[in-house]
């Protein structure tokens, strides 16, 4: 079996690429997005709205400020793509360098981590998604087939003694919350 990379069924007929490295040391296989994606900044429209109302000296309240953050949230962004692997190995997925620096995307959760079990799991195919936020001022657009984060295959161990889980993955995101 090994490890690799598959195109997801949606995607199929789509002319999606699957992650590749682009040096010969390169650690990371990056991953580009599925389709054009509109990441919308987190402050603008609700700076704007703030700066309006205190324009016309009705500043916002606390509770209208906290109610109107409406972008304060990671959008997941497609890739297409689903990655198989043996066990005890990991798929971590980093932020390309470039991304804050041009794009102003960060990865709200650091790095994502793509577990074996969520390959062709019961509730989904197992795609991956890039968790991104945008911390600009301006809307970002993603073009289909634009670089948007890297892939990195890794060995993971495990603690002694430990029981082993018997809950099989079903989705992922918050899949294994108990509420
Ligand atoms: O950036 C990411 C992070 C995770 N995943 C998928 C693959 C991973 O196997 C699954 C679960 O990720 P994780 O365990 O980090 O999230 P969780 O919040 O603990 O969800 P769960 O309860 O489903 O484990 O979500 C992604 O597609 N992209
Ligand atoms: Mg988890």
């Amino acid at each position: 079996m090994h490890r690799g990379f598959e195109i997801v069924s949606k995607y199929e007929a789509q002319d999606i690429k699957v992650p590749y490295r682009t040096t010969q040391q390169a650690a990371g296989y990056d991953f580009e997005c599925a389709e054009d994606f509109t990441l919308p900044s987190i402050w603008r429209h609700d700076l704007l709205h703030a700066f309006k109302r205190l324009w016309h000296r009705d500043p916002l309240t606390t509770e209208e400020l906290v109610a109107g953050q409406h972008n304060l949230k990671p959008w997941l962004v497609p890739t297409g793509v689903k990655a198989y692997m043996e066990p005890g190995e990991v798929l971590l997925l980093a932020n390309r360098s470039s991304n804050p620096l041009k794009h102003n995307l960060i990865l709200p959760n650091g790095v994502g981590v793509i577990d074996a079990d969520y390959y062709n799991n019961e509730k989904n195919e197992g795609e991956i998604f890039v968790q991104l936020v945008n911390v600009g001022l301006k809307d970002q657009v993603i073009k289909k087939g634009q670089r948007i984060a890297q892939g990195i295959f890794m060995p993971f161990l495990l603690a002694d003694g430990e029981q082993i889980p018997s809950q099989q993955r079903i989705g992922g995101f918050g899949s294994s919350d108990r509420n």
